[in-house]
């Protein structure tokens, strides 16, 4: 099947703004890629690249090792399946499918036999005589995907194909969808902003920011070793907990981590100290998942930090503390870059301020409690990125059980597994080396 080379892709539009920013990415025969990111970041933009519906403004987009930034679409074979899919509303479901088959001149006895063939692999073998309107959103959906895999392209483009349906159909979908093209062997590029269809569809996740990859790995390697700040904040839920910590070098013993009122240690021994150890006497980012996190009794020794349950979030199947432990926050905006937050910050009515200026475009006025802090000097710094920081305590996400005994004021210890941690300089790369 087709493989796919982006190589130094950029597109520029014509009112200047650069969707996509030197892009290089390898799709391999067979292999199901997902291209992952928030609304705006580029993905759209590569998938038609690659379809021939945009020209890059400079790079090569090569299809089994062949240039084809001049090759047309229905060149390519490559068949693409969107979110808003056009189904033919005046034709059966059998002649939807069978369309692009008529279209190449396939004689109607093995024109069937295909059709067929795949509506049975689709599950939609007792519906070929209805007409779309007749149908389900989900089997509309298999018909759309029928369409496109009839030809038996050498290369699937899909994006967001399941954004339409209910989160039932869609969990349903993408198993269907990714065992099916597994099956077929087609190479397959499948565009989402959705991390669980990402992280359960994909042979391998690229994701992008504002127009640039930032990382491209298996699932397994892309959340448990993000290459980025970005990344590391992006993928997961609940967010991994990302804090600013000042490093201390203790030659031949430790490095201290300084989270502010309390510290962790990095024994000497530890493989990844020697990197961390370059930066003492700066600032880092330490990322900590929730599952790097397990409540410990109050005196319990270790690498153990001690905070105050701010709130309590109840999600069924567990609980979420958030803990104040007297440290500053790293926010990644996901919009914009890196924002800092520290103790003695913005309330949540700012934070919420935040969220709808950025759904409505609107600005909204900024509540008297809002500090906002110049960059830092400092190389490493977090602060360098441009823009606005806004400061807050440190609220340390933890799993506990569904019902637990504890409640929003109560203490709570916390046993930290130090080797899950995750630690990224200002320029939020990720700093120990040979780390995947
Ligand atoms: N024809 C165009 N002219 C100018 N800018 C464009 C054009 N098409 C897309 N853009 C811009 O390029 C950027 C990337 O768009 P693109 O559609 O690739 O993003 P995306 O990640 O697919 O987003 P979404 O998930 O919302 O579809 C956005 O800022 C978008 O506004």
């Amino acid at each position: 099947m087709t493989t796919v080379a982006l190589k130094d892709v950029t597109k520029v539009f014509p009112d200047g703004t650069v969707a996509v920013d030197n892009v290089s990415l390898d799709v391999n025969d067979g292999e199901f890629m997902v291209l992952l990111g928030p609304s705006g970041c580029g993905k759209s933009t590569v998938l038609r690249m690659v379809a021939g519906l945009e020209d890059p403004s400079s790079g090569a987009i090569m299809l089994d090792g062949a240039l084809v930034n001049d090759v047309p679409p229905r060149d390519r074979r490559i068949a693409m399946v969107f979110q808003d899919f056009a189904l033919y509303p005046h034709m059966t479901v059998g002649d939807n499918i069978a369309f692009p088959l008529r279209l190449s001149g396939v004689e109607p006895g093995p024109r069937g036999a295909r059709v067929a063939d795949v509506a049975g692999a689709l599950g939609i073998g007792d519906v070929l005589a209805r007409k779309p309107s007749q149908l389900s959103g989900g089997q509309r959906q298999r018909v759309a995907m029928g369409r496109a895999i009839v030809r038996r392209p050498g290369l699937f483009l899909m994006d967001e194909p399941l954004s339409n349906l209910d989160s039932g159909l869609r969990a349903e979908l993408r198993a269907e969808i990714s065992g099916l093209v597994r099956e077929l062997g087609v190479s397959t590029i499948y565009v989402t902003h959705d991390q669980a269809e990402a992280l359960t569809m994909a042979d391998r996740v690229a994701i992008m920011r504002k127009g640039v990859l930032q990382d491209v790995g298996t699932p397994t390697q892309v959340y448990g070793r993000p290459a980025t700040l970005y990344v590391a904040a992006f993928l997961g839920s609940p967010r991994m907990n990302l804090l600013e910590a000042s490093v201390y070098v203790h030659l031949d013993r430790y490095v201290a981590l300084n989270l502010g009122e309390q510290s962790l240690y990095l024994p000497w021994d530890d493989i990844r100290t020697r990197a961390v150890a370059h930066y003492h006497g700066e600032r880092i980012v330490v990322g900590m998942r929730a599952e790097a996190l397990t409540p410990v009794a109050p005196d319990a020794p270790g690498d153990v930090l001690r905070g105050r349950i701010r709130y309590l979030e109840h999600h069924g199947h567990e609980s979420l503390a958030f803990l104040d432990i007297g440290a500053t926050a790293i926010v990644v905006d996901e919009l914009g870059g890196p924002v800092t937050e520290q103790p003695g910050g913005p309330s949540r009515l700012r934070r919420l301020g935040n969220v709808m200026q950025r759904l409505t475009g609107r600005a909204v006025e900024a509540p008297p409690d809002a500090e906002v802090v110049r960059p830092s000097a400092s190389r490493t710094s977090v602060l360098n990125d441009p823009g606005r920081h806004h400061r807050r305590p440190a609220e340390l996400a933890v799993r506990l059980a569904p019902y637990p005994a504890v409640a929003a004021g109560h203490p709570l210890a916390i046993s930290v597994r130090m080797d899950a941690l995750h630690f990224f300089d200002g320029r939020g790369d990720r700093i120990d080396v040979g780390w995947r």
